[in-house]
């Protein structure tokens, strides 16, 4: 088996990652973790997200987080958009990247953005248009590729068409998410086939939840598919707000872990990004969810 010989991780922490949370994460917790990631190596960092604040509270500072961060050149940073209210917000913050983010299940568009799929890239046609013509790169994202917590099993074929809808209006890049964490590799695999379908291999993204403990055989699978290109999240963190039950991104740390143990570059100081799991960990009150990271920090403390 031949797999890529280099990875690109994109580190959504600090906007996946805390967007469920509970308790308040101020500003300033927020921007010293993106320091902490672009100081391990992350050359992407999903930072916010501008979207309703009565639909998701913890991410109403996303002015204040992407104003306060010192930008690391060569690193990408990337923030959600769910509409043109959202884009105009998110302009005067200099975003290298915007996410427009669609379901590959009706149920499930409902519940996140209050819209059919084929509203939604109505919606988002406007979105791309503008964003491209200031030279801000688009990715979509497919939440529910596999599955939904509303409807069930969700077939490749509505996958394919979702890629195909956002490829039609412009949308660069497509990640196929696993929102709920419900795929295994084979089906993972077929998602990615359909998405792959419409978009190139260097543009495509595999963002796995890892609640039935299979994101890490997933990227393996769609390693094997030449996929060069994952969403993770510091620690573990996280959860959508619309995909109860639903756990964390799979772990930044367990990511580095496996590719590296496979002699595949990632960039990212494993260490560093231990500490950076470390230090969000201990703001929540709570050990990283990442074996990895827990792992080496008992080793490292003797
Ligand atoms: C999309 C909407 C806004 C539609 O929500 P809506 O209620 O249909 O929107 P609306 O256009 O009717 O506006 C209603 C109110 O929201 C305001 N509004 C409208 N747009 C914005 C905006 N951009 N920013 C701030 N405010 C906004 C608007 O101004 C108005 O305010 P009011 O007059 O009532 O005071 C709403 O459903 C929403 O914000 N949803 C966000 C859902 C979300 O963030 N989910 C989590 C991220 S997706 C995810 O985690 C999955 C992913 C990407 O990680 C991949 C995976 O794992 O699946």
């Amino acid at each position: 088996m031949r797999y890529p010989a280099k990875v690109k991780l994109v580190d959504v922490g600090p906007r996946d990652g805390l967007q469920n949370e509970k308790q308040p994460v101020p500003a300033e917790v927020k921007i010293q973790l993106v320091h902490m990631l672009q100081d391990a190596g992350l050359k992407e960092i999903e930072v916010t997200s501008f979207v309703s604040p009565k639909w998701v509270p913890q991410m109403a500072d996303a002015t204040e987080v992407m104003a306060g961060i010192q930008r690391k050149p060569g690193v990408r940073y990337s923030v959600l958009v769910p509409n043109m209210k959202g884009l105009e917000a998110a302009f005067p913050s200099k975003p290298d990247e915007v996410v427009v983010f669609g379901a590959a299940s009706e149920a499930f568009s409902q519940r996140n953005i209050n819209c059919s799929i084929a509203e939604s890239i109505e919606r988002f046609a406007p979105v791309v248009e503008a964003a491209r013509a200031k030279g801000i790169y688009v990715r979509g994202a497919i939440s529910t590729a596999v599955g939904c917590p509303y409807q069930g099993e969700v077939k490749p074929e509505s996958v394919e068409l979702v890629a195909r809808l956002m490829k039609e209006i412009g949308v660069q890049h497509c990640g196929v998410a696993d929102t709920i964490g419900v795929g295994t590799p084979r089906k993972v695999q077929a998602a990615m086939e359909a998405a792959l379908k419409h978009y190139a291999l260097d543009d495509i993204s595999g963002h796995f939840h890892d609640t039935y403990g299979q994101a890490l055989p997933n990227t393996l699978a769609c390693l094997e598919l030449g996929v060069w290109q994952y969403d993770a999240s510091v620690a573990g963190l996280g959860g959508c707000p619309y995909a109860k039950g639903a756990t964390g991104n799979v772990a930044t740390e367990d990511v580095v872990y496996m590719l590296h143990g496979m002699g595949i570059d990632t960039g990212i100081d494993l260490d560093k990004l231990i500490d950076a799991g470390k230090y969000v960990s201990d703001f929540l009150g709570r050990k990283p969810v990442s074996r990895a990271a827990q792992a080496i920090l008992t080793r490292r403390a003797g």
